[in-house]
């Protein structure tokens, strides 16, 4: 299918956006009536410009207010037309979008509103233009695009169809199924945005919170199949308004756009039956099943080491050309790499590593979905890597840790245990990682892990902060074998707050009583929760006043869901990581997100105790 993308979608001039859509691998753009007038390129600047970065302009709008009014409205609607369509003749562009009239001079008349687009449309012929007529979800009279179909049949002018837009239809809960009777020449255009599950007025909600289609939370995929059965074979065509997208940088945006499109294709071709790898040139997701390593960059391996130590790890390794430390204990294995620059700042997650069945397959995968392909060999000696960037700078390496029939990255490592001796501990495997996002790569992010990954997205949550809100998505696969907690902090974001940059890995013990008491044995600092939240705690839940005590005593966290109960309890912080311990019983599925303000009040409280400066 041809894919497009309406230029309001993207931050900057107009010459900025089409520059963008067009690096970005788009057929045709749809150009938005304010980029043009506020532009210094004429249209047939706009036109050649289009055409040398191989676009074509699919659709000029929007077109407002015109129809279903008394007769001085219609004849200012028509003359307003003409230079309209002048300006399209400049520009090269056939396809003129109307959306419904939201004035309060419409008139609730069908049948006026048919004839007043009838003369329109033919209007639009004399110039070889086709009107598509879009039901905005708030419009006056006609909000649902049922209704706007009926008045496009009763027009029944050949030069006046149909606009789709999925948000519109999908935000009003219309049901979508009736797209299929109308027939594929009659619908002109196709608009995709995707939204966030917010009960919040419709208009607003448009117009600030779409995002790319598999960013949110409506079902888009099922809308394209739904128009896609009617014999429809335009464009499909991003249109969203996003605060944030209006700030980011366009090229990125853009290549944003671009993933949601193929990965949507992708869902639809799978929801019309055919396979994907059928349908096209997308390898099939390779859903990770575990973690294989989280490596941390770190100015000196010391302070992390102490850390590992006290929970019970030891130093398996070393690797052979770099100053990188292997630490392990169970499935767990952390890198700590004090040769990197980014570590400089204090000790930072600049990696994770997950198996996979195929690490080949993953890096395809990713790599059709556009992520950054990371070099193969970092050193002559090394085993080769399959690695890629995701949105954050996070390096994703694609593993086969220690199996016959693979290259194993532990190759590059030669053992070196100390203290000697096996580990000792209760850890087993890591259980999540925490990402902090920057704020305008946050629906990026959990598109990537979505797409390239194949993990599930969960809801997301406001948690709130001492001075601020903490929005946070995870992301994991059906088991829960790797789950990535994606973390971002609108909060105090200009004061420079180090703590807003925070990553942590959290570890499953399978018993963290004795994780906690072996921390407390060798005399390392955990995060000091206050008396009050098990006060609290014990209004909640009645754990039995044992319980409740041994919880207090080791300042252990408490949650539970509806299939189990969750303990957990957080390291210090060194420098912008921290560790946390976890354990699940009986299949919980959280990340003991009730507690998250406790714990940001508690981390704050502590940093600004100890910040010296
Ligand atoms: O918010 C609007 O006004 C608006 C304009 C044009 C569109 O295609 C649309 O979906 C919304
Ligand atoms: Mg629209």
């Amino acid at each position: 299918m041809r894919r497009s993308i309406a230029t309001v979608s993207l931050s900057g001039s107009l010459a900025d956006k089409l520059t963008a859509v067009g690096a970005a691998g788009f057929d045709g753009v749809e150009i938005f009536e304010n980029d043009l007038l506020g532009s210094d390129m004429s249209p047939e600047d706009v036109r050649r410009r289009a055409a040398d970065l191989g676009l074509t302009i699919d659709l000029y709008q929007p077109f407002r207010d015109f129809e279903a009014v008394p007769p001085d409205l219609l004849a200012a609607g028509l003359r307003r037309a003409e230079h309209k369509f002048a300006v399209m003749e400049r520009l090269g562009a056939t396809r003129l979008l109307v959306c419904s009239n939201v004035s309060a001079a419409a008139i609730d008349d069908d049948m006026l509103a048919a004839e007043q687009l009838g003369l329109l449309a033919e209007r639009a012929a004399e110039h070889g233009i086709e009107i598509a007529y879009e039901a905005l979800a708030w419009g006056r009279h006609v909000d649902d695009y049922f209704h706007a179909w009926q008045i496009v049949r009763t027009a029944d002018h050949p030069n006046l169809g149909m606009c789709l837009d999925s948000f519109h239809i999908l935000a009003r809960d219309v049901d979508p199924y009736a797209i299929r009777t109308i027939p594929g020449n009659k619908i002109f255009f196709l608009q995709l945005a995707d939204a966030p599950a917010l009960p919040m007025d419709v208009l607003y909600w448009s117009r600030h919170y779409r995002c790319f289609p598999g960013q949110g939370d409506l079902d888009v995929t099922g809308l394209v199949d739904h128009v896609l059965r009617t014999g429809y074979d335009g464009p499909l065509s991003l249109e969203v308004f996003n605060d944030i997208f209006r700030q980011a940088a366009a090229m990125r945006t853009a290549q944003d756009a671009m993933r949601s499109l193929i990965a949507l294709e992708e869902g639809v071709a799978q929801r019309a039956g055919g396979s994907a790898s059928a349908s096209g040139a997308l390898p099939p997701p390779v859903v990770p099943t575990g973690f294989a390593f989280a490596e941390l960059a770190a100015p000196s391996a010391g302070p992390v080491g102490e850390v590992l130590g006290a929970l019970g790890f030891v130093r398996g390794g070393r690797h052979t050309g770099k100053p990188v430390e292997l630490w392990e204990q169970g499935a767990a294995r952390i890198l700590v790499n004090s040769g990197s620059a980014e570590g400089q700042d204090g000790p930072a997650l600049g990696a994770i590593g997950l198996e996979t069945p195929d690490p080949a397959a993953s890096v395809k995968r990713a790599e059709a979905l556009l992520a950054p392909v990371l070099p193969r060999l970092r050193g002559p000696q090394d085993a080769p890597l399959d690695a890629v960037a995701a949105p954050d700078g996070t390096e994703v390496f694609f593993c086969r840790t220690a199996r016959p029939d693979h290259s194993s990255w532990t190759d590059d490592f030669a053992q070196d245990r100390s203290p000697a001796g096996a580990a000792t501990g209760e850890i087993t495997h890591i259980d999540h990682v925490a990402l902090t996002q920057p704020w305008h790569h946050f629906d990026e992010a959990s598109l990537f892990y979505r797409s390239v990954l194949g993990l599930r997205p969960h809801d997301s949550l406001e948690l709130p902060d001492p001075y601020g809100l903490m929005r946070s998505r995870a992301v994991s696969t059906e088991d829960g074998g790797v789950r990535v907690a994606l973390n971002v902090a609108y909060v105090g974001a200009h004061d420079g707050r180090d703590d807003l940059a925070w990553q942590h890995v959290a570890l499953a013990s399978a018993d963290i009583v004795a994780t906690a008491r072996r921390m407390r044995a060798a005399g390392a600092a955990t995060l000091v929760v206050p008396d009050n939240y098990y006060d609290d705690l014990e209004a909640r839940y009645d754990l039995g006043a044992e319980r409740h005590l041994l919880l207090r005593e080791l300042g252990l966290l408490y949650d539970r869901d509806d299939r189990g109960e969750f303990l957990h309890f957080y390291t210090a912080t060194i420098g912008r990581v921290f560790f946390e311990i976890v354990q699940r019983t009986g299949g919980y599925r959280g990340y003991g997100a009730a507690n998250a303000p406790v714990r940001l009040a508690a981390q704050h409280a502590r940093r600004t105790r100890r910040a010296p400066h």
